[in-house]
């Protein structure tokens, strides 16, 4: 393998057959003369047994695995797990972890088993638990936790060490990392939270401090890129099927019944897709990466009334982040991380279609709204993602204990990775509507495609005009999405001629934007 370009976030190894590996920093590319150590694994009981337990240095995990013959081999990244060689003393460990950004059922599992891992793996006993987020490295006091004291967390929802958004101080956080003599970080959060890592492990580098900097993603709504999945989706998914459930019987327990249930969701509709998908009893499924429209035909209020009359109740499930626009118009207001604070669509659509059910010659129906969101996001972690989060913390603390920093560990292809942070960062995870899957959630619930706005409705919807070739196009709102086929075109839906349609337009092509 050549190595060539090599920056501070990843290192691009090109092999034979187009084979590139984006491999994740490691201590000694900036730090010479490390000593290493033998990994105590080779003599632990239990795993002594394991005939390959180490990793081989060259293995790698492909990132595509769907290829044509003449495909290049493409990007791979480095496999996780124990090496034979170790850039830590296990006495010299003292290790802190970090939770940030919303709740997400597993986080305490994850905490449990990078405290187990070090101690019964390593025999690592300084970890300490940072209170609050990023700003607490600054502004409250850690906690020291041991296998005992988190022995039984995974059964508990939230997160021990408690979290918040906002307040990362690069600085700040770095001279605490040294007052304190941390030597390994370990950052659990979403996109945001690994921005942050991404920028602490910079810092790090920049001051050349031995110190490993180690993510483990973490997203209710499965928003992070490369990953399969984000532990706690499968738990949000199944713990949506309660309300989705409660929202069925009560739908079916009146005469035109409508039960509407909100999931998470900011900007990516996966809960409420695959909820949807699970639950089979629901009819009308909305989410960010799909815009649609109330009025005229082929909009909501028509289908719900055609299914009103067919079954005599009907179920909706609207991911939060849907349908935006068209809530009343109001500034856009930010959390403390930067994040848009989202308007409450689940009730302004419950007011909006009894509102509209009410007038003259309309129906009469009964809407009950629920709103389990926070509940979802409350519970712990279900047996998969229990086994899934245990499996993320351990190849996160081999990563750390091998030398590798700046990365996050993550589940591709059913194999656990190290990848750069740049890489989960870069764009956000959403539903391709021009993929199988939504077709598979669309043929499921048979709702309409929403393709066919009424003229004149929806311009006020657009977001951007674009200009392609010598034609200009109305883009919607959050439909620039990430999907780029090997041809490096991205899929958008555009308002043109008065419909809308699917372009694909290669990503190099000049896109005029303007508000
Ligand atoms: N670009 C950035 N650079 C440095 N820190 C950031 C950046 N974006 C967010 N952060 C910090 O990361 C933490 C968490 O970010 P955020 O609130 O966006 O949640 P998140 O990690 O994306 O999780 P989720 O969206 O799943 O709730 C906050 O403390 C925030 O200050
Ligand atoms: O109310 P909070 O804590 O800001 O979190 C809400 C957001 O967090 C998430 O659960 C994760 O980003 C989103 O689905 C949701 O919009
Ligand atoms: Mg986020």
């Amino acid at each position: 393998m050549a190595s060539n370009g090599v920056d501070w976030q990843m290192k691009l190894v090109e092999g034979a057959a187009g084979y590139v590996l984006e491999d994740v920093p490691h201590l000694s590319d900036y730090i010479h003369d490390l000593h290493t150590y033998p990994n105590p694994l080779q003599s632990n009981p239990a795993y002594s047994v394991v005939r390959q337990y180490f990793v081989d240095e060259d293995d790698t995990v492909q990132e595509k695995i769907v290829v044509h013959k003449d495909s290049p081999r493409g990007t791979h990244f480095r496999r996780a797990g124990p090496r034979q060689k170790m850039y830590f003393k296990p006495a010299d460990v003292r290790a802190c972890i970090v939770t940030c950004g919303g709740l997400c059922p597993g986080l305490n599992t994850v905490i449990r088993e990078i405290v187990c891992g070090l101690h019964f793996m390593y025999g690592v006993t300084e970890v300490i638990g940072v209170d609050c987020g990023f700003r607490g490295f600054y502004s409250r006091n850690t906690v020291s936790l041991t296998p005992k004291s988190v022995s039984d967390i995974h059964k508990r929802g939230g997160t021990i060490l408690g979290t918040s958004r906002g307040g990362h101080d690069t600085s700040k956080i770095v001279d605490n990392i040294q007052d304190r003599e941390i030597n390994q970080v370990y950052i659990i959060g979403g996109d945001g939270t690994q921005k942050g890592a991404s920028a602490i492990y910079k810092e790090i580098r920049l001051r050349g401090l031995k110190v490993a900097v180690a993510g483990i993603p973490k997203t209710i709504d499965n928003d992070i890129p490369v990953i399969d999945k984000s532990f706690g989706f499968d738990t949000a998914v199944e713990e949506a099927q309660r309300a989705i459930n409660a929202a069925h019987v009560e739908a079916t327990s009146v005469e035109n019944g409508i039960g509407l249930v909100k999931l998470m969701g900011r900007y990516s509709g996966f809960i409420a897709m695959y909820a949807t998908l699970a639950s089979r009893d629901v009819d009308c499924c909305l989410i960010p990466e799909s815009p649609f429209y109330l009025e005229g035909k082929g909009g909501l209020y028509e289908f719900i009334a055609k299914r009103l009359r067919e079954n005599g109740h009907m179920v909706i499930v609207i991911a939060e982040g849907a349908g935006q626009d068209l809530v009343a118009e109001s500034t856009e207001q930010l959390d403390a991380s930067g994040n848009k604070l989202l308007k409450d669509v689940g009730l302004w659509m419950s007011l909006k279609i009894k509102e509209h059910f009410a007038k003259p010659r309309e129906m009469d129906i009964t809407l009950k709204y629920i709103d389990p969101t926070y509940m979802i996001r409350a519970i712990p972690a279900n047996a998969s993602d229990n086994v899934y989060s245990t499996l993320l913390a351990q190849s996160a603390v081999h990563g750390a204990m091998a030398g590798y920093t700046g990365f996050v560990s993550g589940l591709v292809n059913g194999r656990h990775t190290y990848i750069p942070l740049n890489r989960i960062t870069e764009r956000q995870n959403k539903v391709v509507i021009t993929d199988r899957m939504w077709a598979r959630m669309l043929s499921s619930t048979n709702q309409p495609s929403f393709m066919n706005p009424p003229k004149g409705t929806s311009e006020k919807h657009i977001r951007w005009r674009i200009s392609i070739g010598n034609n200009v196009f109305k883009v919607l709102p959050l439909l620039m999405n990430d999907s780029r086929n090997c041809a490096g075109l991205c899929s958008v839906v555009v308002w043109a001629n008065g419909s809308m349609k699917f372009r694909q337009v290669r990503k190099q092509s000049p896109v005029n934007e303007s508000l």
